[in-house]
């Protein structure tokens, strides 16, 4: 990856009225352009270019319902509500997607070939300049055969956006991304910045004048939906039973069983704004993502980090063990001590920091367990939580960790491939994305994979919702399904379900 400043002009407002993207001179996105194709020509390959500018800072939900009406293509939303932090792309320069069970390999190399022919630049002096980042996701089980539903959605997905919005604690900023072939003529980059600069211009003046406030307006809009289970309940409590029955004789020592719910829009389409709108207000102590492939949309907001890795420093928690919320304080507090310190779901967790803690040995230094689990309180579930930290050793990367994490027993079981092969047999659901990493990777190699948890596949007006348990021999089957209804309201609520 390369870097060029083009920092020489002042920033310039390039429309006549009042613009949301300040700085873009036609001269620098040229000359960018102009040196990508020098370098197409003389390596006969295709070349990346990354312009970023600063923008005001702006409401991420917002950007996406702005990108919507630019018609560039698929777009993608990830925000931690909490922190602040956002990534919203639409339309997609580079698409790497791969289909076999080896698809971690396959997305880490293509990565590495894409780092190598990036050409970086930024139109005025910025704080830190963010490097290209990709976004995408990866299926729970490569191996087993996908259904119908989750048709588009390969085992792996990395995509480098026409247009990237991010969103820090402390800067706001676009990137535009092109692709340039080694044929490209003069003319063809003067009309790629003609172009580049009327879609900008575009942009801003969407970004200026869309309606936004429209959308609190419809998050407050519920209506009774018809909901059925994919596998009615008795049928699901009696797969858990067998589980249960399979642990007692030694065949394994976790698994976690989930199940579907599809739920129908009584009027027409979930819209996915309202939804990403009810999530962040409901669950901002999460990850609140949207992925689109087609007319689908991979929706969730999922408290559980796979990993993270920012300078080397990778971050990634055991997240296992469940108990519903208290009506009153006193209550909750005595649910949380009582329910999640409790012998079954403390082996639970422990079964879930000993992985990660083997899974990391390799390619971790300075690997450190938090000393005590600590409860997290969601809205409608508190859980048990471990945060657990290292260092990257040199010559290991991001994607390595997510491929060795991937599944941990809080969403596959014990020994791995065991609890696989018994979900892959005798689950009977297409996971497809759900429980599957999901997040996004830079050149530099920092990013962040979340567990595609409490999500649903919106297709029209039909939505597919997922949640699972964590099972152990002592479970008791009734219960376990109990405690995926725990589950299911995340996304009930936002999708306008009126209970
Ligand atoms: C598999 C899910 O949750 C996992 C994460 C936290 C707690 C879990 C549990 O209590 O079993 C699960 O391991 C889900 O939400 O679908």
């Amino acid at each position: 990856m390369e870097t060029v400043f083009t920092d020489r002009a002042t920033p310039h407002i390039h429309s006549t009225h009042p613009s949301w993207v300040l700085a873009c001179e036609r001269t620098q996105l040229l000359t960018l352009l102009q040196q990508a194709a020098t370098r197409a020509q003389q390596q006969q390959q295709n070349i990346f270019t990354a312009l970023t500018l600063p923008v005001e800072s702006r409401d991420a939900l917002h950007i996406f319902s702005a990108f919507q009406v630019l018609e560039l293509g698929e777009r993608f939303f990830w925000e931690k509500p909490a922190s602040g932090e956002a990534l919203v792309g639409v339309g997609a320069v580079l698409t790497i997607a791969a289909d076999s069970a080896d698809r971690f390999d396959v997305t880490a190399r293509a990565l590495s070939t894409f780092q190598d022919t990036c050409l970086v630049a930024t139109t005025v002096p910025m704080k830190r300049i963010p490097a290209p980042a990709l976004f995408g996701g990866f299926a729970f089980d490569p191996q087993r055969p996908g259904t119908q539903l989750w048709q588009g959605f390969p085992a792996g997905l990395l995509t480098l956006p026409q247009i990237l919005y991010r969103l820090d604690d402390d800067q706001a900023s676009l990137s535009i991304h092109a692709c340039i072939r080694p044929q490209m003529t003069e003319e063809d980059l003067e009309q790629q910045v003609t172009e580049t600069l009327a879609l900008l211009q575009r942009l801003s003046a969407i970004v200026e004048h869309f309606p936004f406030q429209r959308l609190q307006e419809l998050s407050t809009q519920t209506t009774p939906m018809p909901k059925h289970e994919v596998l009615p309940a008795q049928q699901w409590i009696s797969i858990v039973a067998q589980a249960v029955e399979q642990m007692r004789q030694g065949a394994y020592q976790k698994i976690v069983l989930a199940r579907a719910v599809e739920v129908l829009h009584p009027e027409g389409f979930f819209d996915v704004e309202t939804t990403l709108y009810r999530l962040r207000q409901s669950y901002p102590d999460t990850f609140v993502f949207a992925l689109q492939r087609g007319k689908h949309y991979f929706v969730g907001a999922t408290p559980e980090r796979l990993v993270s890795a920012q300078e080397g420093r990778m971050r990634t928690m055991a997240l296992a063990g469940s108990a519903p919320r208290g009506h009153t304080p006193a209550e909750d507090e005595y649910i949380g001590q009582q329910q999640l310190y409790g012998t079954k779901i403390r082996q639970e967790h422990q079964f879930v920091i000993d992985l990660i803690r083997e899974s990391l040995s390799e390619l971790c230094n300075q690997i450190e367990i938090g000393e005590q689990p600590h409860v997290r309180k969601l809205k409608n579930i508190q859980h048990l939580e471990t945060s657990i930290e290292g260092r990257l050793k040199p010559g290991h990367n991001l994607l390595e960790a997510v491929a060795r994490l991937h599944p941990t027993p809080a969403v596959g079981g014990l020994p791995r491939e065991a609890a696989l092969k018994e979900i892959r047999d005798h689950e009977e659901l297409d996971r497809g994305w759900y429980a599957g990493p999901l997040g996004w990777i830079d050149t530099r190699g920092n990013g962040e994979f979340a567990v595609a948890l409490r999500s649903a596949l919106l297709t029209g007006a039909k939505a597919t919702l997922f949640a699972g348990n964590g099972i152990v021999a002592s479970s008791d089957p009734e219960a376990e399904y109990t405690e995926t209804n725990w589950k299911l309201p995340v996304m009930l609520r936002s999708l306008g379900d009126e209970e």
